[in-house]
């Protein structure tokens, strides 16, 4: 067998190799960081490749370093978080974006955004160090493919004070290729998941080992720092946090791309359905998933539930995206919690992204509603991510991965599902999931797990269980 570094190298030369020739025949050179955005060749071969040069990358990069240095770069993780919480609040990227690529000296942009010009340099080096902007000559600054995910689509001058429409009209379409995300012009829906986490995500941390330990009867460790009786949802729904639910629910739509256009809708043979059958979105927010779905097979009737801001929210996306499904009610949106009897008896339900955001006993109450006003033929969906363990694991048919990588290829792939996974934890005390869990979680509820379709966010079909 290889010696263990020589193993990561060949991993990676190998798929360099596979990355090269891939653009290569596209006609093109793979971009430097500072190079505008090109989509990425969506094979899956380049997927893969991709997929191991960042396992094996991180991997060799892990091994060779210090292990002081390591754990003292992740310990410090918060500055990652405040230095982007930084520059998203006073709107650098878009300042940058007016600059152009011969970049804004620090002093400069401190003067246009109110703050000392020497922090600004030091945040901005920072985050430079880390591939995020480009330091383009001491002191100065532009923005590169990282750092561009954060523009928005509006004139600095017009979006530095407005907190309720400054993310309006991010394009929903974020450029992904797989589960990497590259930046596009103009800053995706995509970049607002990033930026909720270095704002409500770093309000949950703060409590997150003491939750742990006692919860004190909070709902999630966002809501001691809050000390707040609430969830996240319910504060949403606050006087005040319009703007955030509003930046949450726009981010909302980024996820539905992860999989791709069409992919919701070929999951499950939604024409094989008599026509006139009720599918119902629980906890649907915006509906892109009953959009995506509707648009396939119109000839269904489709209900939406979820909150009432969240509903509010959602009249005004259907009316600028598709009114007419509202008016000849292919489409209905309903004020409706999920911890109530389910009203309807539907032929589908499916929830997307819903039973992550909560702990096992709510997760409960929520399937045994459904279960209750289900027939015995409905199909229940959950649209989830699914959670890998870091080692070889027979259950979930994840038999590893080439030596030396970890099973889940470390960041690669367990990477965005373990930051899901603390992400719900901090929030909303929800969790990720693996098959088995889902699977249990069913049999408790009264729903058998007949099939998984995998995928960035996978779909878990179950049947009924009289
Ligand atoms: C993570 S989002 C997922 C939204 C949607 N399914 C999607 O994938 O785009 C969670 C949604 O659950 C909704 N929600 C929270 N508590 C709820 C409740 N008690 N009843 C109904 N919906 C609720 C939130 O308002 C939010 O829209």
């Amino acid at each position: 067998m290889t010696d263990y570094l020589n193993a990561l190298v060949e991993i990676i030369s190998s798929n360099v190799k596979i990355l090269n020739n891939a653009y290569t025949k596209d006609g093109r050179k793979f971009p430097s960081l500072d190079e505008p955005f090109e989509a990425t060749p969506s094979a899956e071969a380049v997927q893969e490749a991709t997929r191991l040069i960042v396992a094996a990358t991180t991997q060799l990069a892990t091994s060779v370093r210090s292990p002081l240095e390591v754990l003292l770069e992740q310990a410090t993780g918060m500055y990652n978080t405040v230095t982007l919480r930084f520059v998203n609040d006073h709107n650098v990227a878009d300042l940058l974006k007016e600059a152009g690529p011969k970049g804004l000296n620090a002093k400069e942009i401190g003067k246009q955004i109110g703050v000392d010009g020497a922090y600004v340099a030091r945040c901005l080096r920072y985050l430079a160090t880390r591939h995020i902007f480009r330091e383009v000559s001491p002191n100065v600054f532009a923005n590169n493919r990282l750092s561009s995910v954060l523009v928005k689509s509006k004139p600095f001058k017009d979006i530095e004070t407005d907190l309720m429409t400054k993310y309006d009209d991010a394009p929903s379409s974020a450029l992904v290729s797989h589960s990497y995300v590259h930046s596009a012009p103009v800053a995706s829906t995509l970049g607002l998941v990033v930026i909720h986490s270095t704002d409500e995500g770093f309000m949950g941390s703060q409590s997150f080992v003491e939750f742990m330990k006692d919860s004190k009867g909070y709902a999630s460790p966002f809501s001691i720092t809050l000390q707040q009786h609430t969830n996240m949802f319910d504060w949403y729904e606050q006087p005040g946090q319009k703007w955030r639910a509003h930046r949450f629910a726009t981010a909302m739509k980024a996820p539905a791309s992860l999989w791709g256009q069409g992919g919701f809708a070929s999951v499950f043979d939604w024409n094989a359905l008599p026509a006139g059958s009720t599918i119902v979105d629980v906890g649907a927010s915006l509906g892109v998933v009953t959009m995506e779905i509707a648009r396939a097979a119109p000839q269904h009737k489709y209900i939406m539930h979820d909150l009432e801001g969240a509903v509010k929210e959602a009249r005004r996306h259907w009316a600028n995206e598709w009114p007419e499904a509202i008016n000849d009610g292919t489409v209905t949106l309903e004020v409706h919690s999920f911890f109530e009897p389910m009203p309807v008896k539907a032929d589908v339900y499916f929830l997307r992204c819903i039973i992550h955001d909560w702990p096992e006993a709510d997760c409960r109450k929520i399937l045994g509603h459904i279960h209750a006003a289900a027939k015995s033929t409905s199909k229940l969906i959950l649209f989830e991510m699914m959670a890998l363990h870091a080692c070889p694991d027979e259950q979930s048919g994840n038999a590893g991965a080439p030596y030396p990588l970890l099973a889940n290829l470390g960041v690669a792939a367990g990477g965005f599902i373990t930051i899901a996974d603390m992400q719900m934890l901090s929030l909303l005390d929800g969790r990720e999931r693996t098959t088995g869990e889902y699977a249990e979680l069913g049999r408790l509820t009264g729903w058998k797990l007949e099939s998984v379709k995998p995928g960035p966010i996978a779909a878990f079909i179950f049947s009924k269980v009289a």
